[in-house]
């Protein structure tokens, strides 16, 4: 049986690679490269918005992500904002921004929607992976990885195989639920 083609839009090569990886051989997984516009709002909000801007563009079905890495000291900021303070403060400034506070915990989201065209709702997707917010450790390669080591781990997703890391992340989590969708979708 042939895979479904889904197209995954999104400007961030390091994103799709992982995509790529965990939804090898279940769906034939294509890329347009576009950042797409994000609205101010919760995960979800921007999320859904995302998506049916890029299922307008694609005019069929595709996925879109959004990511969020929350700290507990700050109620969950920076959450869907975390792009901007990791553009302008570096790893660095992220794990600093909790000096202030004994509560270095935090939380990697991934709300993962689908959209089956122009015509439809997006439907997400979402993965939470609880940890703390470190000094940077591993190499810079993906966004905010060498702070974030997830509980249970003594490594940060820095230093992390991408195979393990794509065993236990945020992305993981929501994909799974995304791939059971999918098989549904499908009987
Ligand atoms: O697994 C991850 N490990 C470390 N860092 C990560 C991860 N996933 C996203 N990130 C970074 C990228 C961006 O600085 C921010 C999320 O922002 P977000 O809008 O979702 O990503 P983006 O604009 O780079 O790509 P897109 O075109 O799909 O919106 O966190
Ligand atoms: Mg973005």
């Amino acid at each position: 049986m042939a895979l479904r083609k889904l197209t995954f839009v999104t400007g961030n090569v390091n994103k799709l690679r992982e995509m790529q990886e965990l939804l090898h051989g279940i769906v034939d997984l294509h890329n347009t490269p576009v950042d797409l516009e994000e609205i101010q709002g919760s995960t979800q909000e921007v999320a859904i918005a995302k998506c049916r801007q890029a299922a307008a563009i694609i005019g069929g079905p595709v996925i879109t992500e959004d990511v969020g890495l929350g700290f507990n000291a700050m109620n969950g900021l920076p959450g869907a904002y975390i792009k901007w303070f990791l553009k302008e403060l570096k790893p660095a400034g992220l794990h600093k921004m909790l000096a202030g506070f004994e509560d270095k915990s935090g939380f990697a989201v991934c709300t993962v929607a689908y959209c089956a065209g122009p015509n439809h709702e997006p439907i997400l997707f979402e993965g939470i992976h609880h940890g703390t917010i470190v000094e940077p450790r591993g190499p810079q390669v993906f966004g905010w990885n060498p702070v974030f080591q997830p509980d249970g781990h003594s490594e940060t997703y820095a230093e992390m195989s991408d195979e393990l890391k794509n065993k236990c992340s945020h992305r993981f989590l929501a994909v799974e639920k995304l791939k059971a969708f999918l098989s549904e979708q499908r009987d």
